[in-house]
């Protein structure tokens, strides 16, 4: 990680230019707290040396562009599940299209017939392969923050009613048309693709192409652009991720902008656990002095709130027991 003083006044002020890269072929010791660490001050890393395989994210991609490629009219008669511009129920905009798919086979099964044998068995490889990432993270988590059982958290994204998501979001290259712009210059016109938000589940593993647009705001106002590795999967702790460890792993806002000359996907998986999962953490992460910062609350409780309100608020702050300032 590359640390920069950018302000010769306030000489405190230092930009991080890029997440902590954890290599998880190191050894196991280092892995566990450069993990931790990076939760506790970031909430988002990036792995190299994962083990998924490039053939099984280079088809991913290959499908992914292919599905959106496809005239609009298909792309909505493939799936309810197709979305373009609008994101949620509640008005919020963004310049993105997107498919958001249940992480379990069943849902792929009700593609329609116009979607391809090859996009099912790219999804279903890859959403595999992703969840085992995912679940190997969260064990190596556990550890590293002292939990007796290494699959407290796995177990949860593990089960067959879990109620992960495979979302695949498409960025196309967004031009300014408008006649005041100055047409000699080749600046780089970017706008919001996908707005400000703290995601709601266990933990995201995200992969992108080599088009850079996603951004972490660690404090309000402030972003960091992530540097694109399609070798690499970012990952970052969701909100009930935060709650389970009672706020030790923060679930930071993050945005993705587009840009005007490339198109740029993401494949996102959110590790959720069952609608009916107790969300609590375990109790040696509640103690007389870090009392437990979270009431008790089911997913489907979560879920519920999360639906109801917008994109950018800040869901987690109704299940706080005690009120938070901001
Ligand atoms: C506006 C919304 C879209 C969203 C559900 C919500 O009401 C608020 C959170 C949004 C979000 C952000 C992270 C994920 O992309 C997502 C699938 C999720 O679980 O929460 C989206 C929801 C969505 O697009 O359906
Ligand atoms: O496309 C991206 O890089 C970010 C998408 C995202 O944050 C989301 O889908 O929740
Ligand atoms: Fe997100």
């Amino acid at each position: 990680m590359v640390l920069a003083s950018t302000n010769p006044i306030n000489i405190e002020r230092i930009l991080v230019t890029d997440l902590p890269i954890v290599d998880l072929k190191a050894e196991k010791s280092v892995v566990k707290k450069l993990i931790v660490k990076a939760c506790e001050e970031y909430g988002f890393f990036k792995v190299i040396n994962h083990g998924i395989t490039n053939e099984t994210i280079a088809k991913m991609e290959e499908s992914s562009f292919d599905f959106f490629a496809k005239p609009v009219i298909q792309k909505k008669q493939a799936s309810p599940a197709y979305g373009c511009r609008n994101i949620g129920f509640n008005g919020d905009m963004g310049e993105v299209e997107y498919l958001m798919l249940n992480a379990t086979t069943p849902s792929i099964a009700h593609l329609s017939d116009t979607i391809s044998n090859d996009f099912r068995c790219s999804v279903s490889a890859y959403t595999e392969a992703v969840k085992k990432l995912a679940c190997e993270i969260l064990e190596v988590m556990a550890e590293g923050l002292g939990v007796p059982d290494r699959s407290f958290f796995s177990s949860l994204i593990n089960h067959i009613d879990s109620d992960s998501i495979l979302r695949l979001n498409h960025y196309p290259p967004i031009i300014n048309n408008n006649k005041d712009r100055d047409k000699s210059s080749s600046y780089n016109y970017t706008k919001v693709g996908f707005g400000e938000h703290s995601d709601p589940q266990i933990l995201t593993i995200l992969r992108s192409n080599d088009v850079g647009g996603l951004q972490i705001s660690p404090e309000d106002g402030v972003w960091i652009p992530v540097t694109p590795d399609p070798s690499a999967f970012c990952v970052n702790v969701g909100d009930v991720l935060e709650v389970m460890t009672n706020g030790r792993f923060v679930s930071v806002r993050h945005r993705a902008m587009t840009n005007s000359y490339k198109s740029r996907m993401s494949m996102v998986y959110f590790g959720a656990p069952p609608m009916n999962a107790c969300i609590v953490a375990p109790p040696v992460l509640v103690t007389p002095q870090r009392p437990s910062l979270f009431r008790p609350f089911t997913w489907a409780d979560y879920k519920k709130a999360t639906y109801s309100l917008r994109l950018g608020d800040t869901r987690i702050n109704l299940f706080r027991t005690i009120p938070h300032a901001h």
